[in-house]
């Protein structure tokens, strides 16, 4: 892993939103199209209000979420509604959202199929960021999680339902050969707690610690 210290977390977020941005506008200029995923929870917020107003060829860009709480968008709990929110306006308001979260079912289970067919063309990942809690889950993929070994197998599933202590309601994940599939990986986490459990992580393996199934190829954002 590549491991990125900055003087504080303005400057991280600023200069991740610069690199995210940078690395959209050269796959567009190669490719026509991008696909961004990125994190909901606390960390992202001020990364996706300077992203947002970023001049790129957004009408190509399609955003996923790496993972969903399996709530209504009216709840504070909802990414999509993170995304909406931060993301996917101002400029940023011409990209493609593809969905995580399906109204209707009321599990996961009967919903993911229809996300999956939705996320299928716009692989790979062309930029990901990720985030990671102090347990060293990162996207939905959490130690002790219901589908955690299958989600970290080989599997030809890009998404799937997971439950998890640590995760409250139920969520949908991308599995870790998708994300490991992406052409850029970002890790971005802030504080002591967590730098000290990203660094524990390099010795552990990818059940005890989701997040090394990526830390290979990631490079990782940390301002106190
Ligand atoms: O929906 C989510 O919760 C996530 O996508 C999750 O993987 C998140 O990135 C980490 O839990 C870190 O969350 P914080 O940024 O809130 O610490």
């Amino acid at each position: 892993m590549q491991f990125e210290t900055y003087p504080d977390r303005e400057l991280m977020q600023l200069q991740l939103a610069n690199i995210l941005a940078g690395e959209l506008a050269e796959t567009l200029r190669r490719e026509g199209k991008a696909t961004l995923a990125v994190p909901g929870g606390t960390t992202p917020g001020p990364v996706f209000d300077t992203l947002s107003g970023v001049d790129l060829d957004w009408g190509n860009v399609a955003v996923v979420l790496t993972d969903e709480r399996w709530v209504e968008e009216t709840s504070d709990r909802s990414n999509t509604r993170l995304l909406r929110e931060r993301l996917l306006r101002g400029k940023a308001a011409a990209a493609h959202l593809i969905p995580m979260y399906h109204p209707g079912p009321s599990i996961p289970e009967d919903g993911v199929e229809i996300l999956e067919a939705g996320l299928a063309p716009h692989l790979p990942i062309s930029v990901l960021l990720l985030g990671m809690g102090a347990d060293m889950h990162t996207a939905s993929l959490f130690p002790g999680a219901d589908r955690l070994e299958e989600a970290l197998s080989a599997t030809q599933r890009l998404i799937l339902p997971m439950r998890a202590e640590g995760a409250g309601e139920p969520r949908v994940t991308l599995t870790a050969p998708v994300l490991r599939a992406a052409v850029r990986v970002h890790v971005m986490i802030t504080g002591a707690e967590k730098r000290a459990a990203i660094e524990r992580a390099a010795s552990l393996s990818p059940e005890q610690a989701p997040i090394r199934a990526v830390l290979d190829m990631a490079v990782v954002h940390w301002a106190e």
